[in-house]
């Protein structure tokens, strides 16, 4: 890089005009006073608590941060708030960045990558006119052009997973490899396994990009079987420099597809390739499927996608509205949002038709017309909210156990099952994830609750009562 390169040690390379006396501990301390006023105390809290200024010369200031996900979060995120602050501070045209503390290196790849809105280099404008031939690159990989990190709206249910799949599709999440993301239906796993394929497509045209569902993997390792072509099957696989691999809990059961997986897998993660997959449950939890592959798949990073609050279904909508060009009021769009709860897809479907009856009739949605013409799916819906505090009332009266029990410590044989039975379908009926049904269950970690889904379902094998009983609650539940 030029000569403005940043060092960690923090040295000034040219003494700065406009703070004379101020170290750099010193003007970190300013710019993050400016900071506070700019962005929510929680953000702050999350994102800059553990920054500091590495480097500063007349024209930039390099901020550290503790991990690739802060690097990744705050420049996706916080640019414009980090550069103002910066700016008022220095009262110059110092340019901000942000680095991950110790990896200088990389650091001076990523300047190259990651510039502010209207210094594009040239590479960058050049591709933006090559957008058509992006596209159909996208559609020969396999992927919708729609899935975009930019159409994928950000909320507390997937923030961690959202930037773990920009740090990956930025090349700066090495050690995420492989990357696991779980999420129940229609939470946009697919969405961000396809964006950091078009990601990757979009800034390195000639990287080999191969994307599927694992269905498809098996299909076409059994077509490679039957024809007597392996050699040409596994050259594909095995010479991506980026796999992604989607719903790879339908390799369950499939010993022969696993074992071709395993080895395509071991091959590209000894090539440095990156693998990505995902799947409708945590990894411990899918059934049917070899222990090497499973703790392979733990390995390295695993996020997952929540359902979405309120504030996220709301701003999901917004943004849909806005791409689609559709409108609708304020109220409508609150009425969606709070009884379509537990998948976007779902929340997506509703919009569209609500949409389409507007304009095929030209007559106003009111939120009276909007619940006539989606009840189909609201029923759907509202067959899906199970909550936890239901649960935890029919299971204990149905075990004649306290309601406190749920949440309590005391452990006679008969709270324990009962708890663990609540917990379990916990599991099942809502979209919570593990932590949520802990905290539920009187602040027990997502182990227990691991451990309590695992132990029902083997007495669910096992033994017939506790099946019939089991069913019984989910039928009383799903009513
Ligand atoms: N946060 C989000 N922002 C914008 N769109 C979203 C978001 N989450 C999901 N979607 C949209 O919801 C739809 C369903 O998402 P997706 O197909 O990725 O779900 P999934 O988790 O892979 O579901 P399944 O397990 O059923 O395959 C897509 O159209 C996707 O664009």
């Amino acid at each position: 890089m030029q000569e403005s390169t940043p060092q960690l040690n923090g040295t000034l390379e040219t003494t700065p005009t406009y703070a004379p006396n101020g170290s750099h501990v010193t003007i970190w301390n300013a710019v993050a006073e400016k900071l506070k006023t700019l962005v929510s105390t929680d953000a702050f809290a999350r994102w800059f608590a553990g920054a500091q200024c590495f480097s500063l010369n007349q024209t930039e200031i390099c901020i550290s941060v503790p991990s690739d996900i802060h690097q990744v979060w705050i420049e996706t995120n916080f640019m414009p708030e980090l550069q103002s602050a910066v700016s008022a501070v220095l009262e110059a045209t110092v340019v901000a960045r942000v680095a991950v503390a110790g990896q200088e290196e990389l650091f001076e790849e990523r300047v190259e990558k990651v510039q502010l809105p209207g210094t594009q280099p040239a590479r960058k404008q050049q591709r933006e006119l090559n957008d058509g031939q992006l596209e159909k690159k996208l559609k020969t990989i396999g992927l919708n052009p729609l899935f975009s990190f930019k159409r994928f709206v950000v909320g507390q249910n997937s923030e961690f997973a959202h930037a773990a799949c920009t740090a990956v599709a930025s090349g700066s999440g090495v050690a995420y490899n492989p990357l696991f993301i779980h999420g129940g239906s229609g939470l946009g796993k697919t969405h961000l396994m396809q964006a950091i394929g078009q990601r990757i497509v979009d800034e390195n045209p000639d990287a080999k990009v191969v994307y599927l569902t694992s269905e498809k993997f098996t299909n076409q390792f059994i077509d490679a079987v039957k024809k007597g072509d392996l050699e040409k099957f596994r050259r594909k696989y095995r010479k991506a420099d980026v796999l992604l691999i989607d719903d790879i809990q339908f390799l369950a059961g499939k010993e022969r597809s696993q074992e071709e997986f395993f080895h395509t897998f071991n091959t590209l993660l000894d090539l440095q390739s990156q693998i990505v997959l995902t799947s409708d449950r945590p990894a411990c939890e899918i059934k049917n499927f070899e222990p090497r592959l499973i703790s392979r798949f733990e390995s390295g990073l695993t996020v997952e996608l929540q359902s979405p609050r309120m504030e996220t279904r709301v701003a999901i909508l917004r943004r849909k509205m806005e791409d689609w060009d559709v409108k609708l009021s304020d109220e409508v769009i609150r009425f969606l949002a709070e009884r379509i709860r537990s998948n976007v897809r779902r929340l997506e479907g509703a919009l569209v038709r609500l949409a389409t009856f507007a304009s095929l009739g030209g007559n106003a949605v009111d939120v009276e017309r909007a619940e006539s013409l989606l009840r189909d799916i609201l029923r759907e819906e509202g067959a899906k909210t199970v909550t936890i505090d239901s649960i935890q009332k029919v299971v204990s009266e149905h075990f004649d156990v306290r309601l406190a029990d749920m949440s309590s410590r005391r452990r006679p044989a008969n709270i324990a099952f009962a708890r663990q039975v609540a917990m379990y379908l916990s599991r099942k009926l809502t979209p919570s994830s593990l932590m949520e049904i802990g905290d539920a269950f009187g602040g027990r970690d997502h182990g227990t609750v691991i451990h309590a889904v695992k132990k029902v379902e083997q007495r669910i094998d096992k033994e017939g009562t506790v099946r019939d009983t089991v069913d019984l609650l989910d039928a009383m539940l799903q009513r």
